[in-house]
């Protein structure tokens, strides 16, 4: 059992990869009732179980788990929605030699497994199931899932009526629900169980970056020049423009940026900006924070757009085709309300509206958000498990754009730059804790790295 990490499959895409593993499908039914069994055991501490089974094999994968924690000596009992449909949880319910109750009048335990719908659900849970689940969730002390909460999509994250775990054993691989909102929030601590099946998919659970340290050799221009263009608040760009030096760029010049900086970020003119985007020096272009939506903040848009340096593109420098197809790297860094204003609403999940984007723009999104993903054209996507709300703040986006600065600055491939950048920010927030404001960031983005 290990965090949450690696490939995110769709449920269509798990199903190929269970049939491609070419083990039998009893024997991963196996593997995975193992596995919910010792979930249980560890963290329902021995104490009675009720495991609650549905139709399909995520009901199968319950009746084995019963049989196994009943043979360990736990007090384990079983209500079911209804008779198992699939063959194999057939099998699996007949070999549970217990009573099987009826969810409607099931007694409640404190400790809940809820293997009624994994992969397989449809649509929304009908209120004979949704009513005793909620009931016997809210009575319990701890709620494990088995692969899924029962009851949200697997593919978009949408919540059918599902009620919350405190654990989720994914079977096999993450699942796009497992990250996306509001799902991602009704399964707890999320695990996985790895029972055998490989997995290889373009989407993926963000991982901790592999971020060198500097060589003897190294200087600041080989560590990477950023350029941070300031505008009408100075104090977003000067969050830019610390938090791309905290996160190792050599060398950071804030274009325009005004008021409390430390010394070691040379500042310069407006009027320098077209000059300084001529260096070849420059590695990366910081632009939007506290930008201003002026005539003249447009022009210095336009001309970092222009420009053949790496670039990131946050807050007023979004706009709709913004870019298109600029051939340097490039990095859009939305929230909900300006991913929507340069794309519409769209069709489809929060990953798919990511992905689709990126393809048409030819650039690199991190859309941010308490679900933040990141999509590259081609199709390749991160989805990043929740980091602190306390980065709900005012300030914290302008942090973000600095450090994806600094990352494409030190050479990473946009996609590579986007992830290093959200897994420091979420990490810098994680080590500032409660009551942070984005300031507490940039002490905590030297320990970081
Ligand atoms: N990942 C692996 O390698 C393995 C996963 N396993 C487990 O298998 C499930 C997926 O099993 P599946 O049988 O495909 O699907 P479910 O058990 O989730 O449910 C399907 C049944 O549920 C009915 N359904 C769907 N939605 C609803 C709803 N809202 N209300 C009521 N009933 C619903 C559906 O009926 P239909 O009418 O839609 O046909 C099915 O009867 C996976 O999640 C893992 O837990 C295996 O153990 C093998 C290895
Ligand atoms: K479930």
């Amino acid at each position: 059992m290990i965090p949450v990490s690696g490939c995110v499959l769709t449920a269509a895409q798990m199903h190929d990869a269970e049939i491609a593993s070419g083990i039998s499908l009893q024997k991963l039914m196996d593997r995975a009732g193992c596995a919910l069994a010792e979930a249980v055991w560890r963290f329902g501490s021995g104490r009675p179980a009720l495991i609650l089974c549905g139709p399909g094999n995520n009901g199968g994968d319950g009746y084995i788990a019963a049989r196994l924690l009943a043979a360990w000596g736990v007090d384990v009992s079983i209500a079911a929605s209804g008779f198992p449909k699939t063959e194999l949880a057939v099998a699996a319910r007949a070999a549970w030699d217990g009573l099987v109750g009826n969810l409607a009048n099931a007694q409640s335990s404190p400790v809940l497994v809820d293997a009624l719908f994994g992969t397989g659900l449809t649509r929304e849970l009908p209120a004979e199931i949704a009513k005793p689940l909620h009931r016997l969730a809210n009575a319990a002390e701890i709620v494990i899932a088995a692969d899924l909460p029962s009851g949200v999509g697997t593919d978009d994250g949408r919540d059918y009526g599902a009620a919350r775990a405190d654990i989720t054993l994914a079977f096999a691989a993450a699942k796009p629900a497992h990250l996306l909102q509001p799902a991602a929030s009704l399964c707890g601590k999320v695990r996985i169980a790895h029972i055998g099946v490989e997995c290889v998919a373009n989407v993926s659970v963000l991982a901790r970056p592999h971020l060198a340290q500097p060589g003897p050799t190294d200087h600041k221009y080989t560590r990477g020049m950023v350029i941070v263009v300031g505008g009408t608040m100075p104090g977003a760009a000067a969050l830019s423009a610390t938090a791309a030096a905290r996160s190792g760029a050599g060398y950071v010049v804030g274009i325009g940026v005004t008021g409390d900086l430390p010394h070691a970020i040379v500042r310069r003119d407006h009027d320098e900006l077209a000059n300084t985007l001529d260096d070849p020096r420059v590695r990366a272009v910081v632009i939007g924070p506290g930008l201003g939506r002026s005539d003249r903040a447009r022009e210095m848009v336009d001309l970092a757009i222009a420009s053949p340096c790496p670039l990131v593109l946050d807050g007023d420098a979004l706009a709709p085709n913004v870019v298109n197809d600029r051939p340097a790297p490039t990095i859009l860094t939305p929230h909900a309300g300006e991913f929507t204003r340069m794309f519409g609403d769209g069709d489809g999940s929060k990953l798919d509206r990511t992905r689709a984007a990126a393809d048409h723009c030819g650039a690199t999104i991190i859309f941010k958000g308490a679900d933040t993903v990141i999509a590259s054209p081609g199709g390749r996507a991160t989805l990043c498990p929740p980091a602190s709300a306390w980065l709900s703040t005012a300030g914290t986006g302008d942090v973000l754009a600095g450090i994806a600065g600094a990352m494409l600055a030190r050479g990473f491939a946009p996609h590579d730059a986007a992830c290093a950048a959200v897994w420091l920010h979420s990490e810098a927030a994680r080590l500032a804790g409660s009551g942070m404001i984005a300031d507490d960031l940039l002490t905590q983005l030297p320990r970081c790295l």
